[in-house]
């Protein structure tokens, strides 16, 4: 490490080295592939406590150089012996996120959040009903937390709850989200146009970034997006706002257009809105 340092501040005095050198395609896509890899490693970075150990390490290395131009023989003994404790205790600190950045890799959802593959899992009618129910419970204020899952199985959450295993409604959402009903508490978990079930027990996030006035329904919703690609939508039982957790993000005050465009891509969201306002304006709900 010590050595990495020193070379890194060393400056080539060799004019002939200063030469460009014969450039091949491959060169090219190596340095594409590194300025990729660089940048979405900020990008997670940024994301993640991660950020602020970053900081820290690149005043280290400052710290570092400027005892290596200096000579500060103790100096640069001690960040010697505090590096190699130091690689250990990073990776023990942030054990959490690496496990999650490992696990997206593994589940290739970081190929699908680059290349932005869109989810087709339920039918138009579906992810109308679902909207419909959600700006309803929004004007009342009733408190609702749905999971759509994509890839990632939910097993192990489906079965915390009690089995639905229904088409999907707009009335049958609702109904389950109603006040002091037995399947209100917990979340929903839909799975190709079924919910599965309801009262399920979701992960908890342990985020510590979170807005201090959001609860555990919040913190629920996204602790689940943190460790699979589920979208999962959060009804504020204290403010009505809908919220969408996905990949670790909050989505917070978003509306019904934003709902299709997440189930349904850009395109079809279109196309669907327009049939809903067709619908409700010749007397359907949305169901
Ligand atoms: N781990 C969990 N899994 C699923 N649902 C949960 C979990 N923890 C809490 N909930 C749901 O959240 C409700 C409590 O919400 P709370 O008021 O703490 O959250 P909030 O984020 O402030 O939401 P709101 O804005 O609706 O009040 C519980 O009644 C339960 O239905």
């Amino acid at each position: 490490m010590e050595e990495f340092v020193r070379s890194f501040f060393e400056v080539d005095t060799n004019i002939s080295a200063w030469a460009l050198p014969d450039i091949r395609i491959t060169d090219i896509i190596d340095i594409l592939v590194i300025a990729f890899i660089i940048y979405e490693l900020l990008i997670w970075f940024r994301k993640t406590r991660a950020w602020i150990l970053l900081k820290g390490i690149f005043f280290l290395f400052a710290f570092a150089g400027v005892s290596i131009v200096l000579q500060l023989n103790m100096t640069q003994w001690i960040f010697k012996a505090t590096i190699n404790v130091g690689v250990i205790a990073v990776i023990i600190i942030f054990q959490p996120e690496l496990r999650r950045a490992l696990e997206q890799i593994g589940r290739g959802s970081f190929l699908s959040s680059v290349f932005n593959v869109e989810s087709h899992t339920l039918s138009e009618e579906n992810v109308e009903a679902l909207v419909y129910a959600m700006e309803q419970m929004s004007s009342v204020k009733t408190g609702a937390l749905i999971v759509i899952e994509q890839e990632v199985a939910l097993g192990e959450y489906e079965q915390t709850g009690i089995p639905i295993d229904a088409a999907i409604s707009s009335q049958l959402i609702m109904n389950i989200f109603e006040h002091n009903t037995p399947l209100h508490d917990g979340a929903m978990i839909i799975r190709e146009d079924r919910i599965l079930s309801a009262t399920c027990y979701l992960p908890l996030s342990e985020n510590q970034e979170i807005s201090k006035e959001l609860g555990t329904r919040h913190r629920a919703a996204l602790g689940l997006s943190e460790i699979s690609d589920s979208k999962i939508f959060v009804v504020s039982e204290e403010t009505g706002h809908i919220s969408m957790a996905y990949s670790g993000q909050l989505y917070r005050h978003i509306d019904g257009d934003f709902i299709r465009r997440e189930l349904l891509g850009e395109k079809r969201s279109k196309v669907n809105k327009l049939k809903a306002r067709l619908m409700r304006r010749k007397g359907g709900d949305g169901s």
